[in-house]
């Protein structure tokens, strides 16, 4: 059987996003779509004419592992002041498809000289074909039908391959593609001209002029004309921002090390087996006397009066002797057997029956146990851990509790091969910035730096090691750009090179706000995204940038081939929740989490996932929503004694409470909830999804409902 293309339609609709029932697009377009015979029944969705709305159902569809052919969008392309679809739409599209648009208009003209004020939009993301369609069933109808029969042929040149690799088994081929022409597309970017309106000096640039282009940072020497006024950088889901981190992540390195504590944290790189068998030597598990048990199938008595030949205890050193019939030995728990025994009897099933003549040690025992068997009370050698027998694998965490260091050095293993773990620099960004520990009194606009001792701390309780890079001035620009070159290469500030660098501050929208295009302009670096749509966080920013090891050989096998700049916002709330949110992920992969264990076999939900642990969570009152963006609101979460249930309660729902400028509402927090956007509330009792950033305690909380 053919396979099928896979259709999404949107409709764009403030009328038909509060009462759905009145939208007739979706049954005016499927019947044409199925006509075709080549169509999937389309998937459909109904959002307001709203920016943010349109643009998350198009990464959704275009941008996801679950990417659908063709997106058409209907509503929202008129001359109206909320008609804004071709404006969410275009800055999306990646290849321009203005024959299509032509296509489409040509054919309404035949029927009313008001095609003229439809601006339709059409175009290429990634494998997607998408087209805005008018919002009336009628034009919608008229617009697809002009089109409808080159969208199978136009849908399966942009996924780049034939029908069959378009199912689920060519979906692997299709992604490792996509990554390939997206490289392509950005060495391009690197060599555009930036200008896009030469010869318009005094028009302010629209976000997106130029489709084939990337969005490009302000170009800070440029004056208020030129200067932005919406932000060029497309607002992703978390989803999308936590996908682009993971694939811009490097692949974790492989050093040996000795085996000692510092090796907590780390991820095992190379199966380790045992080179020396525990115990080493058959030993005994309890205090009391050696025999020589008779097999138990002779169905003789254990019980009797013997003479205690010799007492061994647990570090004798040379060779035992063997151990006569009718004998037994004293023992400790541990000690090695002498030869020929092959069972312990317990002291406590024992009595003294008589003692030496100078009375200082036993002569015979009374055994009171009678079914004494073979190997009672003895660990074979290997019996805890067999000579060659594999003891951590790769991919296994070596975790603070012990156990894995324990392996270790009970087998005597030296050393081992672990993915080493990044070094990650912290590097706070603006003027009015002065060190938190200034005796002097601030004056005018100053601010005590809280971000980098709060990142730092969060840092080292991950177990990385952090460099401090202090504070760079916003002014002159220059020192931005010398500071994050500095932390790169190991010099000036930094005394080592870091693997990933944290900025603080300056990415939004202001003029002084000099990270993106610091990273863009001057050092050459891309950046994978500028916004996301999350509170607190919104402009967060992350971005690679290649490097060049200098110096001799092993030092530029130490050094990464690109390093990650993750550009945080300047409230602290903000670059805290965005620290644990986004550079966690990443640093956890850089670290080698991402390996699934082998040892783990066939539980691997057992595996330790990157980022926070997810967890489900009762709220114990109601939470605000924000009406656009998800938001991370910090709370505690405790384990409730009486039903087993994790219960969340903010750390302030008041109007100030959740502020991105307050980092007390971080104070005495160790969840993230996650509020989906919407109107209202969350209601006490609802169960959501939390992060867990710290320890959960016990409480007696319960939602009584
Ligand atoms: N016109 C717009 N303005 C802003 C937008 C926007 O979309 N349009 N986004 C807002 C959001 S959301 C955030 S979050 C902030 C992000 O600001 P920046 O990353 O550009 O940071 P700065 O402007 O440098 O500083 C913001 C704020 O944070 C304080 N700060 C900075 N560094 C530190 C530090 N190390 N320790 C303590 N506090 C710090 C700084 O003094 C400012 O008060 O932008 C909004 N604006
Ligand atoms: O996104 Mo910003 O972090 O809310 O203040
Ligand atoms: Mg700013």
């Amino acid at each position: 059987m053919e396979t099928k293309l896979k259709a999404a339609i949107l409709i764009v609709s403030d009328t038909a996003s509060k009462d759905p029932a009145s939208d007739k697009v979706v049954d005016a377009l499927t019947p044409i779509l199925a006509a075709e015979g080549k169509w999937e029944p389309p998937t459909f969705r109904i959002v307001p004419d709203n920016v943010l709305q349109i643009q998350q159902s198009i990464y959704d569809w275009a941008d996801g592992p679950n990417w659908y052919n063709l997106i058409l969008l209907s509503g929202g392309t008129g001359f109206a002041i909320k008609d804004n679809t071709p404006e969410a739409v275009a800055p999306l599209i990646q290849r321009h498809a203005p024959g299509l648009v032509h296509g489409m208009i040509a054919a309404s003209l035949k029927v009313t000289p008001f095609a003229m004020m439809a601006r339709p939009v059409a175009g290429v993301r990634n494998k997607t074909l998408i087209i805005t369609l008018p919002g009336s069933p009628k034009g919608a109808m008229e617009n697809l039908e002009a089109v409808v029969k080159l969208l199978p042929h136009a849908c399966l040149q942009s996924a780049g391959a034939n029908s069959r690799d378009l199912h689920a088994g060519g979906m692997k081929k299709l992604e490792s593609e996509a990554g390939v022409r997206d490289s392509q597309h950005n060495h391009h970017h690197h060599h555009h001209h930036h200008g896009h309106d030469h010869g318009h000096g005094h028009k302010a640039p629209k976000a997106h002029t130029s489709p084939s282009e990337r969005p490009q940072s302000n170009d800070p020497s440029a004056g208020p004309n030129r200067r932005y006024r919406s932000s060029p950088y497309p607002m992703l889901s978390v989803d999308e921002a936590l996908r682009r981190i993971n694939e811009h992540t490097p692949e974790p390195e492989v050093v040996e090390v000795p085996v000692t504590t510092s090796l907590i944290g780390s991820v095992i790189a190379e199966d380790v087996y045992a080179a020396e068998a525990v115990p080493a030597y058959r030993a005994s598990i309890v205090d009391g006397y050696a025999v020589i048990a008779p097999d138990s199938s002779a169905g003789q008595s254990t019980k009797g009066i013997f003479p205690v030949a010799s007492v061994t205890h647990a570090n004798v050193g040379g060779n035992l002797e063997p151990l006569q019939q009718g004998t037994i030995a004293r023992i400790t728990t541990g000690a090695p057997l002498p030869p020929n025994a092959n069972a312990v009897v317990m002291v406590e099933d024992t009595t003294l029956d008589s003692c030496t003549p100078d009375g200082k040690e036993e002569a015979t025992i009374e055994i009171l146990a009678e079914d004494i068997e073979p190997g009672e009370n003895v660990r074979e050698p290997g019996s805890d851990v067999a000579l060659g027998s594999k003891i951590v694998a790769r991919g296994d965490l070596i975790s603070p509790v012990g156990g894995e260091i324990g392996l270790l050095a009970s087998t005597g293993t030296k050393t081992v091969k672990v993915f080493r773990k990044p070094r990650v620099g912290v590097l706070s960004t603006g003027d009015e910035l002065v060190e938190h520990n200034d005796p002097r009194t601030l004056t005018g606009g100053q601010i005590r730096d809280s971000n980098r001792p709060s990142l730092l701390s969060c840092l080292k309780s991950w177990g990385f090691e952090t460099v401090d890079l202090g504070i760079a001035r916003d002014t002159p620009a220059s020192e931005l750009e010398h500071a994050l070159r500095d932390s790169l290469r190991g010099v000036g500030r930094a005394s080592t090179s870091v693997d990933v660098i944290i900025t603080t501050g300056g990415v939004s929208m202001g003029e002084l706000d000099l990270l993106k295009p610091t990273i863009e302009r001057s050092l050459g670096g891309t950046i994978h995204f500028g916004r996301v749509s999350m509170k607190p966080g919104k402009p967060t920013t992350f971005a690679t940038v290649p490097f060049k090891p200098t110096g001799d050989a092993t030092s530029s096998q130490q050094e990464r081939q690109s390093k990650l700049i993750f550009s945080l916002p300047g409230n602290p709330a903000s670059a805290l929740v965005t620290l644990n949110l986004f550079v966690l992920p990443s640093l956890h992969k850089l670290t080698g989490l991402g390996h699934s264990s082998q040892s783990l076999g066939s539980k691997p939900w057992l595996a330790p996932q990157l980022g926070l642990p997810r967890v489900a969570v009762v709220l114990t009152h109601h939470f605000p929503l924000d009406p656009m963006r998800t938001e991370y609101h910090r709370a505690v979460v405790t384990a409730s004694r009486s039903d087993g249930r994790l219960y969340a309660t903010s750390t302030g729902v008041e109007r100030a409470g959740q502020r991105s400028s307050k980092v007390g509402s971080l104070a005495k927090a160790n969840a993230l909830v996650v509020l989906r956007p919407g109107r209202g509330v969350g209601i006490k009792g609802e169960i959501v999804e939390a992060l867990l950033m710290g320890d959960v305690h016990g409480s007696d909380t319960r939602v009584i409902c």
